[in-house]
């Protein structure tokens, strides 16, 4: 059954916007547990602009679910993981001034340095997954450097869905599923975990939920906002439910 990866960063946003104590991302995490959230999921930024060190700590300790650490290859970065083995360790590009994660992650272009950052973190038990574009030499490249996961940037297709007015027929939009689906049958034909993630929401998440083959969708910023309103183990309830009614209609038929 597909899964729900609930990304917490912007519990942490918000509390940065006042530099106090609160809203708690542990907190977070205990009722996105409760509604029915199957891991969490935290991008610790080499700037520290929302989640910092000592929730990934506590989080750690404190996470009943699967732990996914967002967060790119540096040196520091594999450092932290290593020491906190979460389960799942997921490497994606980081640019200074970007707002959020602007594009997948180039492997083709620092296969040798990727190669080696999965090897010491697969060593220590932690399922390292990338963040690329649904782009077939990149999934290749996935596969060259040892990752278990992809997790296929869905934000062109968010991108494409909005424009479209929330037409998941229009062409423009079953031209980026298509390419979600390719990527995923060679994600699973080289025995890796097909997952994907970045802008997905309510209304988008189905299309994506419904394809043949995919394990997890990691969804953030369109819980917490629902969340402001529902409270946050409504708004995953409500996630998962859309996901599920999906992966039942789906192409593998919830398998
Ligand atoms: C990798 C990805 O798709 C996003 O989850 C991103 O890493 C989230 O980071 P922000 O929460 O800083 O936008
Ligand atoms: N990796 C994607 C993720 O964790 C959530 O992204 P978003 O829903 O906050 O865009």
């Amino acid at each position: 059954m597909i899964e729900l990866g609930v990304n917490i960063d912007h519990v942490a946003t918000l509390r940065q916007a006042r530099r106090t104590w609160e809203p708690d991302p542990v907190w977070a995490a205990v009722e996105a547990h409760l509604g029915g959230a199957d891991g969490i999921t935290v991008h610790l930024r080499e700037d520290r602009r929302h989640i910092n060190d000592d929730d990934v700590r506590k989080l750690r300790d404190l996470t009943q679910v699967k732990l996914n650490l967002e967060m790119a290859a540096t040196d520091e970065m594999v450092g932290i993981a290593a020491t906190l083995k979460p389960e799942m360790a997921m490497f994606v590009p980081e640019g200074r001034q970007e707002v959020t994660t602007e594009g997948g992650l180039d492997i083709v272009s620092q296969e040798a340095a990727l190669r080696a950052s999965v090897g010491r973190l697969s060593d220590v038990g932690i399922s390292v997954s990338v963040f690329i574009d649904a782009d077939p030499a990149q999934v290749d490249a996935a596969a060259r450097i040892g990752a278990r996961v992809c997790e296929i940037h869905t934000g062109p297709y968010a991108a494409a869905f909005h424009r479209a007015g929330r037409d998941a027929e229009s062409p423009a939009v079953i031209a980026e599923i298509n390419k979600i689906r390719r990527a995923g049958e060679m994600i699973r034909a080289a025995g890796m975990r097909f997952n994907a993630g970045h802008a997905l929401n309510y209304y988008n998440v189905q299309p994506v939920a419904r394809l043949a083959g995919i394990r997890e969708l990691h969804i953030g910023h369109a819980i917490v906002s629902r969340a402001v309103f529902s409270g946050l183990r409504e708004a995953v309830r409500e996630m998962k439910r859309l996901m599920r009614e999906a992966a039942r209609q789906g192409e593998s038929g919830g398998a």
